[in-house]
């Protein structure tokens, strides 16, 4: 089925592009551009103005020019170091200069006398002499456009063997012969209403701009296609939730709620008892409940989310958890089996270790009712796990799952009651457009009793001192985490760093503590056995690389340090230092750090100054500035190709409004105009892992 006048550019592979042939399609795979669609929206990273032609005769040594000129003769001369270097004498307006390339084989040939080129490059004064060392050129034909000089030029994120002029080519040859079978896909009305560049100019003024103003509204076109297409994915989503009405009900009887808020060691917080509140009434009422759950790091969401899955268990249903790892999956099975257990109620563990026989044993007590609460990962997805009667869904740490899981459940038919439980701090105006399908409830106060935990700042040299420090604490009893970096470029040297620091540790400052390695490469079962051990405290200290990040909780671990704090973002920082003041007693984190960089310093100072989430977030942007588009994918946000929720508020907020207006209007896209918005909505779904990155 083709909508495309010449052929589908989502099916198309990118090695039929006129220049590309299979070889580099092979190197352009690494950029994740197979298709011809893949490859025209690979959009430049920026842009280089080329586009001032100077005369060299104004300008400095040292400065970066643009400049026209006429080959009067060429000479190709070979170093010693088997350098060639190609020097071309070239008449300018005002003069000769000279243009060098180096390196380049076979240019001379191209470079016969009277040939008209621009050059951009750096600009030398030798002995009187004008020379340009050249970084780009293009010779001017008469035919087609400049595309490499003499122009806003793009620069694209690129891979080994790739170079920026060949991927300029590529688009170039793309954009020649598909940019106008390119069909607008967005609504008229929406294009006029919002002011937006149509799809066939926008691809061409994105890649190749006519100036920094056309670039600009290029590039708000396919943010606002990115951020429509989301928020028209939520708008239905949520079009469909409103009309469903819920197959189960709840009774009154609460019988386990009752007993287990008594066997709890403390009472509610006012926060907790609000929210508890919201979600009763949710479940209460005939729809399905979509609720986001927010709290800074423990602010005890955990006992919000057991007494929701009660709710359905104490009426004869079922409840699922799903939690964004094994390690924390595990976690929250043994607290709810330790919590729930003696009121009979029977939780289980659908972990991915799961031998088949045992899993399928249990699968079989989950589909006949027996168990009342299944635990795991994303994997309770999965088509086999069939419930008898599943009436709520509690999903931790929404960005780690997302829209289409949300989605996923639905097209089982299933539409239970979902709480969604985040830690991420977004401001509540943000939550709103990006959780746009959600009701959202904040627990926005912390447990009573607690101490802020106290943090500290050290440079590499005073981590002896830190460690002696540890060991002082655990001889008090206490428990202590240590975390390292591990950053996906440098995985092995981080591992390596990780593991050099457990074993010098274990012999030296901390040889008379009970100390254990904890890494993701580790085996499943290994790293059970270890977190299973801390958590029952035969073990004091934990070195370990970023596994521990999100919702560990050993309330007697009292101290964290972290090594090389420096390569943490804040909300990582915060996260991590969330694992340790989860108790009465006075909590400490060391940030070990040399600071390199102002942003760095900044980060720590932040850390020092405060605990709230919320803060720390608004502090990482300014941090950031708005323009970092790292900073989105280390707030926890989800992630675009072009569009920063945080940068682009506004136009956000436009396309929910439209988004939403459509989907009211039309639901099912019946008019004729909506045909290939429907396509595009359905790629875009399809696409979700690498266009849509949540998750
Ligand atoms: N009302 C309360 N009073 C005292 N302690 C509480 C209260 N509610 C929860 N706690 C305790 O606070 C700790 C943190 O709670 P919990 O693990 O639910 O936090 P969380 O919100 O899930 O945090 P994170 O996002 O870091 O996982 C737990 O040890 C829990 O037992």
């Amino acid at each position: 089925m083709s909508n495309w006048e010449a052929g589908d550019p989502y099916t198309i592979q990118v090695q039929y592009v006129k220049m590309v042939g299979p070889r580099r399609a092979e190197q352009l795979a690494r950029l994740k551009l197979f298709t011809l669609h893949d490859l025209l929206y690979h959009f430049p990273r920026e842009y280089l103005d080329r586009s001032q032609l100077r005369s060299p005769f104004d300008l400095s040594s040292g400065d970066n020019v643009t400049v026209l000129g006429r080959v009067l003769s060429c000479q190709e001369n070979r170093t010693r170091k088997n350098l060639t270097i190609t020097k071309a004498a070239l008449e300018g307006d005002r003069g000769v200069f000279y243009a060098v390339w180096f390196n380049r084989l076979h240019l001379k040939k191209a470079l016969k006398p009277g040939t008209q080129l621009y050059i951009s490059g750096k600009l030398k004064r030798n002995f009187g002499h004008l020379e340009v060392q050249v970084q780009d050129y293009e010779i001017i034909t008469g035919e087609g456009d400049a595309i490499h000089a003499g122009r806003i030029v793009p620069v694209y994120h690129t891979t080994s063997g790739i170079t920026q002029r060949m991927l300029r080519t590529f688009m170039h040859a793309a954009l020649e012969q598909w940019q106008h079978s390119y069909r607008e896909f967005l609504p008229s009305q929406v294009l006029e209403q919002v002011g937006l560049m149509a799809l066939p100019e926008a691809l061409k003024q994105v890649h190749f701009p006519d100036s920094h103003a056309l670039a600009e509204q290029a590039r708000r076109r396919f943010i606002f296609e990115e951020l429509f297409l989301f928020q028209l994915q939520l708008a239905l989503l949520r079009h469909q939730i409103v009309r469903v009405e819920k197959q189960h009900r709840y009774g009154p009887d609460s019988r386990l709620t009752r007993q287990y808020l008594a066997g709890l060691k403390f009472t509610l917080t006012t926060a907790q008892s609000r929210v508890v509140g919201e979600i009763m009434a949710d479940m209460a009422s005939l729809h399905p409940m979509n609720r986001l759950l927010q709290g800074d790091v423990g602010s005890g969401k955990t006992v919000v989310a057991v007494l929701t899955l009660l709710k359905a268990v104490e009426n004869g249903m079922q409840g699922a958890l799903m939690a964004p790892t094994e390690v924390l999956a595990e976690q929250h099975y043994l607290a709810m089996d330790n919590a729930l257990a003696p009121l009979g109620v029977r939780v289980a563990l659908f972990s991915g270790g799961l031998p088949a026989r045992e899993r399928r044993a249990l699968l079989e007590q989950l589909a006949a009712g027996e168990v009342a609460i299944a635990v795991g990962t994303q994997a309770l997805l999965h088509e086999d796990v069939v419930f008898k009667k599943l009436a709520v869904v509690v999903i931790d740490e929404q960005h780690r799952f997302g829209v289409r899981q949300r989605g996923i459940l639905q097209k089982k038919g299933v539409y239970p009651d979902l709480l969604i439980m985040t830690a991420t701090p977004i401001p509540r105006t943000l939550s709103m457009t990006v959780y746009g399908d959600l009701d959202v409830s904040v627990i926005d106060a912390l447990p009573p009793g607690r101490q802020p935990v106290r943090t500290y700042f050290v440079a590499p040299e005073e981590l002896p001192r830190v460690f002696t420090f540890v060991a002082q604490q655990v001889s008090k009893g206490h428990q202590a985490y240590v975390v390292c970096p591990l950053v996906e470029e440098s995985e092995k040297v981080d591992l390596q760093a990780a593991v050099d620091l457990y074993e010098q540790l274990a012999v030296g400052a901390l040889h008379r503590c009970r100390v254990a390695l904890l890494h993701g490469r580790m085996k499943r079962a290994d790293k059970e056995v270890i977190m299973q051990q801390f958590r029952a405290g035969r073990l004091d200290v934990l070195v370990s690389t970023t596994v521990i990040e999100v919702g560990v909780d050993v309330p007697n671990a009292s101290v964290m340090v972290i090594v090389d704090a420096d390569r943490f973002g804040l909300a990582q920082l915060h996260q991590l230092r969330g694992r340790v003041g989860r108790g009465a007693e006075q909590a400490h984190c060391i940030l070990a750090a040399r600071l390199r960089s102002r942003e760095a310093a900044e980060r720590i100072k932040a850390m020092k100054t405060s605990q709230d989430g919320f803060y720390l977030a608004e502090k990482d942007l300014q941090i950031r500035g708005p323009g970092d588009m790292a900073g989105v994918r280390q707030s926890g946000l989800p992630e675009f190709r072009l569009a920063n929720l945080l940068r682009d508020r506004e136009l956000l907020r436009e396309a929910r409004r439209q988004a939403r207006a459509l989907i009211s209007a039309d639901p099912d896209f019946r008019t004729g105009e909506y045909h290939l918005l429907r396509l595009a909505l359905e790629r875009f779904n399809q696409e979700g892992s690498s266009y849509l990155h949540i998750g």
